[in-house]
């Protein structure tokens, strides 16, 4: 089937109460990998590029993947969504090159380093938005900083994230600035910040309510109950992904993700889409750790591929089976780009905050 739109897709995600995993791809074999997942688990799916992946495989080579993936598992809808646009041109070109939904994160500058003011943000997210939809494509932006509720800081090792540090007001979305910001900017679906983080070194401890806020996503629920939430920094660092990393030859200093039971309780409370690349990047690792370490005489790629897909795969059905996507799939018939746009103007799809009002 054609690729669909974000916004299909999580409002689909919305009204059956399930929330969608976005994996982060950069070539074939993660390409391969999350759709035989989804595949096997009858799930629609978000892939993302980074302005990271799209300078390593290059657009072109981005935008036939994708459709090679359409065509190679016909009933899976999937979405390709920009990750992390940094400016107008980052998210226009990417959907001239065949995304269906861009992320227009005005929380940071452009060099994605500096924290931007509230004005900076909503201004540029409503002029991406206001473009993306007169072409039916959906748009996600993000209010409030990524970063450690431990130790204000936003993890260095990942291409986008604050320098400095931060304070809690920047750390947390506020609720009431929220529904400010999804009437000003007509976003699709919103980013927030609760205390997660890119990349592995998210908490030195088990989280809790001190350093992971789901109480902040319980209060801009109760004032946005119909936009679509998203976590970024939602790996889960599965500690048996450490410990295979770190049994062959891997130094990774012992660390916490967010707990899937955390991500479970989000969904309830209005999560729709969840971003995960670490443990995409932590599952491949570590079997090329272990086939190098246990077959020094190995040379063929394939014979190190094999096994990363396979573990990443096992890691996908795992994600899309528990926040609710698996069976999904088939529900889904898909709606085109000019039809999107023709119901951005007509209205239809204007986000609902009356409810949000009158609170
Ligand atoms: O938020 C992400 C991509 O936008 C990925 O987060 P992780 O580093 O936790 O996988
Ligand atoms: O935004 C975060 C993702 O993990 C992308 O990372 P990347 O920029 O290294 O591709
Ligand atoms: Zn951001
Ligand atoms: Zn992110």
């Amino acid at each position: 089937m054609p690729l669909i739109t974000l916004r299909q897709l999580l409002d689909h995600a919305a009204d059956q109460g399930y929330g969608v995993p976005a994996f982060n791809i950069n070539n074939m074999e993660q390409g391969l990998a999350i759709l035989r997942a989804a595949e096997a688990c009858r799930a629609p799916v978000i892939l993302q590029a980074s302005r990271g992946a799209r300078s390593y495989a290059g657009d072109v080579m981005l935008r036939h993947m994708v459709q090679a993936l359409a065509e190679m598992f016909p009933r899976i809808p999937i979405v390709l969504h920009q990750d992390h646009g940094n400016n107008d041109a980052t998210c226009l070109s990417a959907i001239r090159h065949g995304f269906t939904s861009v992320m227009m994160d005005g929380s940071l500058l452009e060099d994605m380093k500096t924290p931007a003011s509230y004005a900076y943000n909503a201004r540029i997210t409503a002029r991406v938005t206001r473009a993306a939809h007169a072409v039916g494509a959906s748009v996600e932006g993000e209010l409030g900083v990524l970063g450690s509720l431990e130790t204000g800081e936003a993890a260095a090792e990942d291409g986008s994230g604050a320098e400095g540090r931060l304070d809690h007001s920047q750390l947390l979305t506020d609720p009431d600035q929220a529904v400010e910001f999804v009437q000003a900017t007509q976003c699709d679906a919103l980013a927030i910040a609760c205390g997660t983080s890119h990349g592995a070194y998210k908490f030195t401890r088990q989280p809790d309510g001190e350093i992971l806020s789901m109480d902040t996503i319980a209060a801009i629920h109760a004032k946005l109950p119909d936009t679509h939430l998203v976590m970024h920094g939602s790996s889960s660092v599965p500690q048996a992904l450490q410990d295979l990393i770190n049994a062959h030859g891997g130094h990774m200093p012992q660390t916490w993700g967010v707990p899937l039971a955390e991500i479970e309780r989000g969904i309830r409370m209005g999560v729709r889409k969840v971003n995960i690349d670490t443990d995409c990047r932590m599952a491949m690792t570590a079997q090329f750790r272990r086939v190098a370490q246990e077959q020094p005489g190995e040379f063929d790629p394939r014979k190190f591929l094999i096994p990363a897909m396979a573990e990443l795969e096992a890691l996908c059905r795992d994600r899309l089976d528990r926040f609710g996507a698996a069976g999904q799939a088939e529900r889904i018939s898909p709606i085109s780009l000019d039809d999107m746009a023709r119901r951005y103007a007509s209205g239809a799809l204007a986000p609902r905050i009356a409810a949000a009002r009158a609170a």
